[in-house]
């Protein structure tokens, strides 16, 4: 048997009911079978494959938090350290009912590959809690927040571990979390990113990751010699990536036709209305069935549906396995060219691999929405030196972190003779200078 194939099998063997992180670990792996080939017998000796797949360590605790009723409630909170050969652990925590050990493990593990693809000095790591925000009042989310950094301070720090936001945790979360670390530990430290503008926050880091996605799509579109202008997009979710890669892709030209929650989705023929959007999402905080209220020509329907509509591009932005083998089917017969990911693992591996067979540009998550921690980790630069930056440089700095990406991925496809299969590009690009670290560090 492999080498890969033997790592396969004891990642699933040692880890048994995550199928999340054996879905991460499969891809990621056998997309490196040629690099691990040519380096088996020093790979093997050092059990470097073994190595990157056990986290450095994770924590798994209890947040008890008392509701509005005066109810008390447990929640069990994760921190997943999964790799520090480049650099602190980073990455952002999730607040979300289906949250459990293996999904941090897969988040975690995706984070070591795609921040080294940012060619920024940060390691790998995850963490959230199965608390659903939703429907919680601030006093509640406040509670929560308190409790899960009661514990949590004890592990992170401005260079150990720098957490962040992602699906459930925005700017409210983190704020409350930033106060209470501050309060027990005392110290005024970059130990959070996707902080407010009034305490050290940086400018566009709530617009990176959306922005991020946009850069590297229209580079990846113009390396095969496509405009993104002009170009027909459907995006799925309603979140912080989902709105600011719509505002992104109609400031570049294209046209963003769907958008969608977890109970049903937007097709708005005129195209999205960012500002309608941003007004349900972010301040009202309400569903979807809101936006017929501003866009009454807009159709909204329950369930799932957004790869239904014809597009020229599709941008999967809400979670993971969100677009299935069937919905890729539909994509490839309504013409759809490119889809580039902004959740991270939204697209299975039949689908992936779908979508490549016949054609259609794919960009993974690791590399497409790396601009999110890219543009954390200039907010711990910019907190490092005590300056912000403006939003200008913040988003030129994105803007050629991302292209760099771009290429990166593609110059290794080409390399490694599958050209333009980014998949295999991205992991191979990432993939090489966390070894080099580790081999670099010794065997730790
Ligand atoms: N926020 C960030 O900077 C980054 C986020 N990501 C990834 O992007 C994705 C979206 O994250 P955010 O926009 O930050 O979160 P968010 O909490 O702002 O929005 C999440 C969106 O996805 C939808 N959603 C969540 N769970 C769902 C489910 N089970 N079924 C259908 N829809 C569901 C929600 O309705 C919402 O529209 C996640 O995969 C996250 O890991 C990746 C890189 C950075
Ligand atoms: O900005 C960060 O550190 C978190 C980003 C994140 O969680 C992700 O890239 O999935």
């Amino acid at each position: 048997m492999s080498y890969v194939d033997e790592v396969i099998e004891l990642v699933v063997k040692k880890n048994p009911a995550e199928p999340e992180f054996h879905q991460a670990v499969k891809e990621v792996l056998d997309s490196l079978r040629v690099v691990v080939e040519a380096n088996e017998e020093k790979f093997r000796r050092d059990a470097l494959l073994e190595r990157l797949i056990e986290p450095e360590r994770q924590l798994k605790f209890r947040v008890p938090w008392v509701d509005d009723n005066g109810q008390a409630n447990v929640n069990t909170g994760y921190r997943v350290q999964f790799n520090s050969a480049i650099g602190p652990y980073k990455g952002g925590l999730r607040l979300h009912p289906s949250v459990n050990l293996g999904i941090i493990k897969f988040l975690g593990f995706e984070q070591i590959f795609k921040n080294s693809l940012t060619g920024l000095p940060i390691g790998g790591g995850k963490g959230g809690s199965d608390f659903d925000p939703k429907g919680k009042s601030d006093r509640e989310i406040m509670a929560f927040c308190q409790s899960f950094m009661t514990e949590l301070c004890k592990y992170i720090g401005a260079d150990t571990d720098v957490p962040a936001g992602d699906i459930g945790t925005g700017a409210r979360e983190i704020g409350y979390l930033y106060g209470q670390y501050k309060r027990i530990r005392g110290l005024s430290e970059g130990v959070l990113t996707g902080k407010g503008l009034s305490y050290g926050g940086s400018l566009a880091r709530t617009e990176a990751t959306g922005y991020g996605l946009l850069y590297l799509t229209q580079e990846m579109l113009k390396l095969n010699g496509i405009d993104l202008a002009g170009k027909t997009v459907s995006v799925s979710g309603s979140g912080n990536v989902a709105i600011y890669a719509t505002q992104k892709a109609h400031q570049l030209g294209a046209k963003v036709v769907t958008v969608s929650d977890s109970n049903g989705w937007i097709y708005d023929p005129d195209g999205i209305d960012v500002d309608a959007l941003k007004e349900i999402k972010e301040i009202k905080r309400a569903r979807l069935t809101e936006y017929k209220n501003y866009r009454p020509n807009s159709e909204y329907h329950e369930g799932k549906g957004v790869w239904s509509v014809k597009v020229d591009i599709a941008l999967p932005c809400a979670t993971q396995n969100e677009l299935l083998l069937d919905d890729a089917k539909v994509l490839v017969e309504n013409g759809c060219i490119a889809v580039a990911e902004g959740a991270n693992m939204p697209t299975t591996l039949e689908a992936t691999e779908y979508l490549q067979a016949n054609g259609v540009l794919f960009a993974p998550g690791k590399a497409a929405n790396a601009g999110g921690v890219a543009t954390s980790a200039l907010e711990m630069s910019q907190n490092s030196e005590r300056l912000s930056w403006t939003f200008e440089e913040v988003d030129t700095l994105l803007r050629r972190i991302m292209v760099d990406i771009c290429h990166n991925m593609a110059d290794a496809a080409e390399r490694y003779d599958v050209k333009g299969n980014y998949v295999i590009g991205a992991n191979i690009a990432g993939f090489e200078k966390v070894v080099d670290a580790m081999t670099a560090q010794g065997i730790v």
